[in-house]
């Protein structure tokens, strides 16, 4: 397995992003946390700031929306480069017909799933995505404690998928850290939103490196 590290710009410094994107260079997809203070409690911001990200990141985007009607507001978001588009199953009318969409724009299609919702429900529908995100916070803010008990349901998905054939990634976001990293990466998961860990970090080369190391390590193992 190889490791994909993508930093949580949620931890950046919002006036000076051109700078801290240039930070966080040499990993492998810039994690962009979309929220609208309806879907979450939070705000974050829209399309006109993700464009000006896309223009701006030395590496592609890995897009988040924690937004309701993902129907609606998504695509616009995969027309703007987005490498992957990921919205919520929770907010989403018809999350079949909105994935196919996206991968028809051409991004990568994502569905995330909060920590109470089952990963059963997207056992049926796992080749409509490139990619599924198992939140391992609530869905807001940056900076929570990591949930273990999101495990059960991230190694299930992972052995529904090999047992589908499946490449789909699995995604972890929330509390992703050097201390958390290895029991997500054992319990399947292949690509780390990591916020606070990297940009906390003195060297936050460093911390991607460290952090990839140790979910291969632990994936080897596991
Ligand atoms: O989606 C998110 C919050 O909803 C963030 O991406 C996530 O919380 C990352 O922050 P940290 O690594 O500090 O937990």
């Amino acid at each position: 397995m190889n490791p994909r590290i993508n930093p949580s710009i949620l931890a950046a410094d919002f006036v000076n992003m051109q700078a801290d994107l240039a930070r966080i260079a040499t990993a492998d997809f810039a994690h962009v946390d979309v929220m609208d203070n309806h879907f979450v409690p939070n705000l974050t911001f829209g399309p006109q700031m993700v464009e000006r990200i896309q223009a701006t990141s030395p590496i592609p985007l890995d897009v988040h929306l924690m937004i309701t009607d993902p129907d609606r507001w998504a695509p616009g978001y995969a027309e703007l480069g987005a490498a992957s588009v990921t919205f919520h199953l929770e907010a989403a009318a018809d999350p079949v017909a909105l994935a196919r969409r996206l991968r028809s724009i051409g991004s990568r299609a994502g569905v995330a799933v909060k920590p109470g919702t089952a990963g059963d429900a997207l056992y049926e529908i796992l080749d409509e995505f490139d990619q599924i995100l198992v939140m391992t916070v609530e869905p807001g803010f940056g900076g929570q404690s990591f949930m273990p008990e999101m495990m059960p349901k991230l190694r299930a998905l992972r052995e529904e998928a090999t047992r589908r054939g499946s490449d789909v990634w699995l995604q972890v976001d929330g509390g992703i850290s050097e201390a958390t990293i290895a029991q997500a990466a054992e319990a399947g998961a292949d690509t780390f939103v990591a916020g606070s860990a990297v940009y906390g970090a003195d060297d936050i080369a460093a911390a991607v490196t460290g952090l990839r190391q140790r979910a291969r390590a632990a994936s080897l193992e596991g």
